[in-house]
């Protein structure tokens, strides 16, 4: 599929690595670092726009690496790209680690993941059929 993008940064295009690969990484676009100190938070830019299809979103998952070396995750993970979006993807960074983690211009922060989405309807109902599982939850089917 194709997605129109505005490419504002002074980077490539996200773009997969290798041939089979789910998600994108993504570049952030700054114009100097942003230190990220223990639990902190920031809204990383990326100067990117596009015009997802109808019937398609966006996912900005956190990249593995980062979260394995330096604890670096997204907050709202995993961010939401709606198809009537016009604006900058930016993408919220948090640091869970002891240290201070400087993200750089040009840094795979994230990866995209684009998906199908339905847009559903409600139909208010009254009862709901039985299940085997019933209302059961939060570790019901037990700990092993
Ligand atoms: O990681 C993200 C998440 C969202 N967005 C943009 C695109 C998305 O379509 C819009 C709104 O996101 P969301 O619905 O998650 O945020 P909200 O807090 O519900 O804001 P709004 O009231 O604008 O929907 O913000 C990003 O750029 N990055
Ligand atoms: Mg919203």
């Amino acid at each position: 599929m194709r997605i129109p993008v505005i490419n504002r940064s002074h980077h490539p295009l996200p773009s997969y690595q290798t041939a089979h690969a789910a998600g994108m990484d993504v570049r952030a676009n700054l114009a100097e670092p942003i230190t990220l100190k223990p639990l902190q938070r920031a809204l990383v830019p990326t100067g990117l726009f596009m015009e997802i299809p109808v019937g398609y979103e966006v996912q900005v998952r956190p990249r593995s690496g980062l979260a394995y070396k330096h604890g670096i995750s997204i907050v709202n993970s995993p961010g939401t790209i709606d198809a009537d979006y016009r604006g900058e993807l930016k993408v919220l960074l948090v640091n869970l680690s002891a240290e201070d983690f400087i993200v750089q211009d040009g840094k795979r922060i994230a990866q995209l993941v684009v998906a199908r989405h339905e847009t559903a309807e409600w139909e208010p109902a009254t009862e709901l059929t039985e299940t085997e599982r019933g209302t059961g939850g939060y570790g019901s089917t037990g700990t092993k």
